[in-house]
């Protein structure tokens, strides 16, 4: 495959790859749950203490999630005002759909705004909108009030992805970079807001993991290839090759469903081991899609992307950094395992499984975040990894400019 100008130069010099320019996230400021507490707060808040191993279970689940606290929109009083959202015979899609309308557009906003900010031009600016959730259930939707919300141009070009669940954000940031590289001098706002009060109701035998893993939260990040346009600052993360790959005969592993009573889900017990059974495969496609040449890198010093067959253990994956999106602590366990990767590798996806759960298609914003904020430097080149209903996986290989 011919690539040959697409590296990232310094200074002005053109670039083919679309980059990420700015990232945000937010959370919600209302309610914020320590894991430890979350068993019985649950419980108490939806009259479930008449199933005492159902909470015992749950308790041991949370400790073995991986999780230290997590942020929720969803306040004590509003479960009380709202009764029908803790009985899933009750309809409540309206008194859902009514308080996300609002609150998932504007959580976007919050992490829209510092993605921007750190792009360094003004949100008119912005040509395209990818917005991600699967907690809004209407249309138009969150995208279109995100768009008011941030005063973008009535020509901003905007697509819905919903219900993508866990690998909304992998796919909104593929499409963007589609979009970047195809659309000269477009700058693609990728947006992923998340609130489980969709999905929010009493503890069941089949919703008790949910209830474990899942917080809210939104990422944002401004993606743009090209030249440098005036104020803009360097590039974060080149992306360099994606992927996705849907394992067959998984459907039934992952899922969520509209019903009255709001959207189901199911996770089966399967999926650590699915995803880790296929991640290597993925990761050997990306790879191979990322064959640059030399001329390709700043300066023509740097190494080419590891080759895709220097996985298989003999360590060659450990030269990377990674962004993995955490599903669940043994999903990472499993890719640690299989990749062999040195116990820091997968640190970014843990912190943010500790600070925040399971935020769904927003979290993979928060491991880049995560990532370029580390104190110490990154390795040239790196993997995205993000999981979802399908079992879908997509990959995409990274590069950090130097
Ligand atoms: C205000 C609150 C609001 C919250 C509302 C809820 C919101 C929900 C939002 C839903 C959003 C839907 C998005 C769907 C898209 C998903 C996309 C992804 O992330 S893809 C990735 C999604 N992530 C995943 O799929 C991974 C999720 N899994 C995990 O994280 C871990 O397996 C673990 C933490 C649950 C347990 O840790 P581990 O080391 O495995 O420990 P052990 O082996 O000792 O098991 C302990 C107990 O757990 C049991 N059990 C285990 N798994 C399941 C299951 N699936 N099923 C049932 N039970 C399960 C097991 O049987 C045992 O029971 P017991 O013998 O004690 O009675």
């Amino acid at each position: 495959m011919a690539m040959g100008s697409c590296g990232i130069r310094g200074g002005a010099a053109a670039r083919r790859h679309a980059a990420m320019l700015g990232i945000g996230t937010a959370n919600p400021t209302g309610v914020l749950v320590p894991q430890d507490v979350f068993a019985e707060n649950l419980f108490r808040v939806t009259n479930s203490d008449h199933l005492p191993e159902l909470k015992e279970k749950l308790k041991r689940i949370c400790e073995k999630s991986g999780i230290e606290k997590r942020h929720f929109h969803l306040t004590e009083e509003t479960v009380a005002a709202h009764p029908e959202l803790l009985d899933r015979e009750l309809p409540s899609l309206d008194t859902r759909v009514d308080m996300t309308a609002d609150a998932v557009p504007k959580l976007a906003q919050c992490a829209a705004a510092k993605a921007i900010a750190e792009w360094g031009r003004p949100a008119a600016d912005i040509t395209h909108l990818v917005f991600s959730t699967y907690s809004a259930c209407q249309a138009p939707s969150a995208d279109l009030r995100l768009a008011a919300l941030l005063g973008l141009r009535p020509t901003v070009s905007r697509t819905m992805l919903s219900l993508h669940g866990c690998y909304g954000g992998g796919r909104a940031l593929s499409l963007a970079k589609e979009l970047a590289e195809n659309n000269r001098g477009a700058r693609v706002l990728v947006a992923c807001s998340e609130m489980t009060l969709v999905c929010f109701g009493a503890p069941d035998g089949g919703n008790i993991v949910g209830h474990a893993l899942f917080g809210d939260g939104a990422g944002a990040v401004v993606v743009g290839a090209g030249p440098f346009l005036d104020g803009e600052r360097r590039p974060i993360f080149e992306m360099v090759s994606a992927t996705q790959t849907t394992i067959p005969r998984t459907e039934h592993a992952l899922g969520m469903r509209v019903s009255g009573g709001g959207i189901d889900f199911h996770l089966a017990i399967q999926v650590p081991t699915l995803v880790g059974q296929n991640v290597e495969q993925c990761l050997v496609d990306a790879f191979r899609g990322a064959i640059v040449d030399d001329d390709d890198h700043d300066g023509g010093a740097a190494p080419p992307p590891p080759s895709p067959c220097s996985g298989n253990g003999n360590g060659r994956w450990n030269d990377l950094f990674w962004a993995v999106h955490p599903g669940g602590r043994p999903i990472l366990d499993k890719i640690d395992k299989v990749l062999m990767l040195e116990a820091e590798k997968l640190a970014a996806s843990r912190h943010v499984l500790r600070e925040y759960g399971n935020l769904s298609g927003a979290t993979i914003v928060f491991v880049l975040d995560e990532l370029r904020r580390g104190r110490s430097p990154l390795p040239e080149w790196g993997a995205l990894l993000a999981f979802g209903p399908g079992i879908t996986i997509e990959a995409m290989v990274l590069r950090c400019p130097r």
